[in-house]
């Protein structure tokens, strides 16, 4: 007397075999079509292979498709309403991937009461899944990494707030006004605090599809695991903090000459910094770069380069007639009246900008 019913087994592994087949599928699409990354697309590929030849090894075709039930299925109607909505590509990666991992083990349990075998070799394939599944998801994170970076135009360096509660309410309302990138930069905190500031930073922006750097500190990033960090002339050179955090992270490099922009791409930057444009609140300097800095940058760089120092409502029209369209700041934000306000219209002309730009 088998320990469930066979008709029952053999519903469950053919929902399972589905289920991973379309999972192994999508990911083998991504690797193919928007990483292309022939090597993942094969191990994708073989994995599907695999699974299948295994299934005709171990398991009768014929029972597979003669326990199939759809229409009586009473799991078809049970839908969360999270399966309808994948905000960004590596969500689907993500969902993919639990679906692909949740499967392998269904089959590996149940395959286990019809041939100890073909659990063996699920099991296999379940480990060389996970490895494979993993290497395209971080891949993804660093894609739509730059992807973000590439279309970002309003930067904004903020402080650590008053409580955690202001400053979290604080980056989702200015995510929804239009910030791109978030940079925690707040010389006043404690590294507990700066670290768990930057944590929680983090994690609200991802939510909301936007980037989080960390000034300065770049051991503080990686902990948080925010999207990079963004540092100076005077801080650690670019090949220390890529030691500290890797490929997948952006850096980002302050520059105040064409001299220093084409050094930092050589150093592997993601984007650049180019200041101070003009005189603001937020940090003194003794000299100004102006707009013409930013015409040398709109003619010979090619990353992504945001101006910063003293940029608001006033002036955005000097900046873009320089050929800038990405700006960083703070002031203009911090302390408008109304923030939010103030977002929305800087991103509105930035964005303007750009179409003018791209339509010509
Ligand atoms: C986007 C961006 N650009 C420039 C800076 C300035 O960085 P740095 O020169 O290191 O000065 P501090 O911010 O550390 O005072 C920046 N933070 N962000
Ligand atoms: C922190 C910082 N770095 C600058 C540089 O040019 O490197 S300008 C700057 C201050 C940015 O704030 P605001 O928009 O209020 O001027
Ligand atoms: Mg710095």
């Amino acid at each position: 007397m088998p320990i469930l019913p066979r008709q029952a087994t053999y519903r469950i592994l053919d929902a399972s075999i589905n289920r991973a087949t379309e999972g192994l599928r999508t990911l083998e699409e991504y690797a193919r079509f928007v990483q292309d990354d022939a090597a993942a697309n094969a191990c994708f590929k073989s994995l599907r292979h695999d699974l299948t030849t295994a299934v005709g090894r171990g398991i009768d075709r014929q029972r597979l498709i003669e326990s199939r039930d759809t229409p009586g299925d009473v799991g078809t109607e049970i839908r969360e309403p999270t399966e309808y909505v994948r905000s960004s590509s590596q969500k689907v990666i993500a969902a993919a991937s639990a679906r692909i991992a949740q499967s392998l083990r269904v089959i590996e349990e149940y395959g286990k009461t019809i041939d100890g075998r073909f659990a063996a070799e699920v099991e296999q394939i379940r480990y060389r899944a996970y490895q494979a599944c993993a290497s395209l998801e971080l891949a993804a994170f660093t894609s739509e990494r730059t992807t973000q970076l590439a279309e970002a135009k309003l930067y904004l360096l903020i402080d650590g707030g008053e409580s955690e509660q202001e400053y979290t309410a604080s980056i989702e309302r200015l995510a929804k006004a239009g910030v791109d990138i978030f940079q925690l930069r707040d010389h006043s905190l404690d590294d507990r605090t700066l670290y768990l500031r930057a944590r929680v930073g983090a994690a609200v922006a991802r939510r909301l599809g936007r980037l989080f750097i960390v000034n300065d500190r770049a051991d503080i990033a990686v902990a948080a695991d925010a999207d990079g960090v963004h540092v100076g002339q005077d801080e650690l050179p670019a090949a220390a903090v890529r030691a500290i955090i890797g490929d997948r992270r952006l850096l980002g490099i302050s520059t105040h000459s064409i001299e220093q922009a084409k050094e930092a791409i050589d150093d592997g930057a993601d984007y650049i910094g180019c200041g101070p444009v003009f005189a603001g609140r937020t940090k003194q300097f003794d000299a100004y770069v102006g707009p013409a800095f930013l015409q040398q940058v709109a003619q010979s760089i090619s990353i992504p380069a945001f101006a910063i120092g003293g940029i608001d409502q006033s002036n955005l029209s000097e900046v873009m007639a320089a050929g800038c369209d990405r700006i960083a700041v703070t002031g203009a934000i911090r302390d408008a009246e109304h923030p939010v306000q103030a977002a929305e219209s800087l991103k509105q002309h930035l964005l303007c900008q750009s179409e003018a730009r791209e339509s010509t």
